[in-house]
């Protein structure tokens, strides 16, 4: 489709002149504010099978000019949901080493450094992500807020081959491993919403589960992913530094955000 970027004429403001459901209802990220939060007691613990993968499998860690993202094997897939939601691949969102904030949902207005998407679409009813990403029922993804603080080694696993995709398109076969490790470490506290893809062509057909507990990472591991991507070629004459790739909150309208925890 039309090139769209965060900032300046193509930006997240303009989306919706191509992508109409940019404009639309339903849209993510949101400001998750206390007044919003209605607690659901059938709200259970999420659970989720086959995510610690052996070093022996391949995964494809890529630049695909708006994140940093791994694709991850069809046997991953959450199994708490009604239907079986299978992972697709994962990405991130973070600010700039100027600005470190770069999470795209934000928790009674604060945002964090970064923010984790594990993407999953609905297998029980769908072939694939392509049949499923427009489909109100078609997506389920886990969102981790993250900060700066204590290095981890599960990040690692995947920022340390971070300088082999610096450019748009470029890719690179990692080892797998243990993505549960990526999550924080209780997955009973939550909080859960309909919406939308958060980048367009912005699809009200997401069911977003944000974890409520943020994990950390060290600064120089904030630093490496906020300064080692390029959204242009390796060829392009003007390098474009990858950042601040993260939307804005957007309208909350009538909908209410669920919550697995009451305190
Ligand atoms: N925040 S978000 O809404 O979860 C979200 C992103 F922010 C994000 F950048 C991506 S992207 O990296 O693919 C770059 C542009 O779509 C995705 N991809 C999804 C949706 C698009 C189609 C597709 C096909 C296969 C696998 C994943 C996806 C995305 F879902
Ligand atoms: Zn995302």
């Amino acid at each position: 489709g039309a090139k769209w970027t965060y900032s300046g004429q193509d930006g997240q403001q303009y989306w919706s002149k191509h992508y109409p459901y940019c404009g639309g209802p339903f849209q993510s990220p949101i400001d998750i504010e206390s007044e919003l939060l209605r607690f659901d007691p059938t709200l259970g613990p999420i659970e989720v099978q086959n995510y610690d993968l052996s070093p022996d499998e391949q995964l494809t860690l890529g630049n695909n000019g708006h994140s940093v993202q791994l694709s991850l094997p069809g046997k991953m897939y959450i199994s708490s949901l009604p239907r079986r939601y299978t992972a697709a691949q994962l990405h991130l969102h973070w600010g700039s080493s100027s600005k470190p904030a770069g999470s795209e949902h934000l928790v009674n207005s604060r945002q964090y450094a970064a923010e984790l998407h594990v993407v999953h679409f609905n297998s029980d009813k769908y072939p694939n992500m392509s049949m499923a990403v427009d489909k109100s029922d078609g997506l389920a993804v886990l969102g981790v807020l993250i900060e700066v603080g204590e290095f981890n080694p599960a990040f690692e696993q995947f920022l340390k081959f971070i300088n082999g995709v610096k450019y748009r398109d470029q890719k690179v076969q990692i080892p797998g491993f243990n993505i549960r490790g990526l999550l924080p470490p209780r997955l009973d506290e939550y909080y859960r919403y309909d919406g939308s893809l958060t980048t367009p062509p912005c699809y009200p057909s997401v069911l977003w589960t944000l974890f409520r507990n943020p994990v950390t990472i060290s600064r120089k591991q904030f630093v490496a992913l906020a300064t080692s991507l390029y959204s242009s070629h390796a060829q392009d004459s003007t390098p474009l530094p990858l950042n601040s790739n993260f939307r804005k909150p957007q309208a909350v309208d009538s909908r209410v955000v669920l919550v697995s925890f009451k305190e």
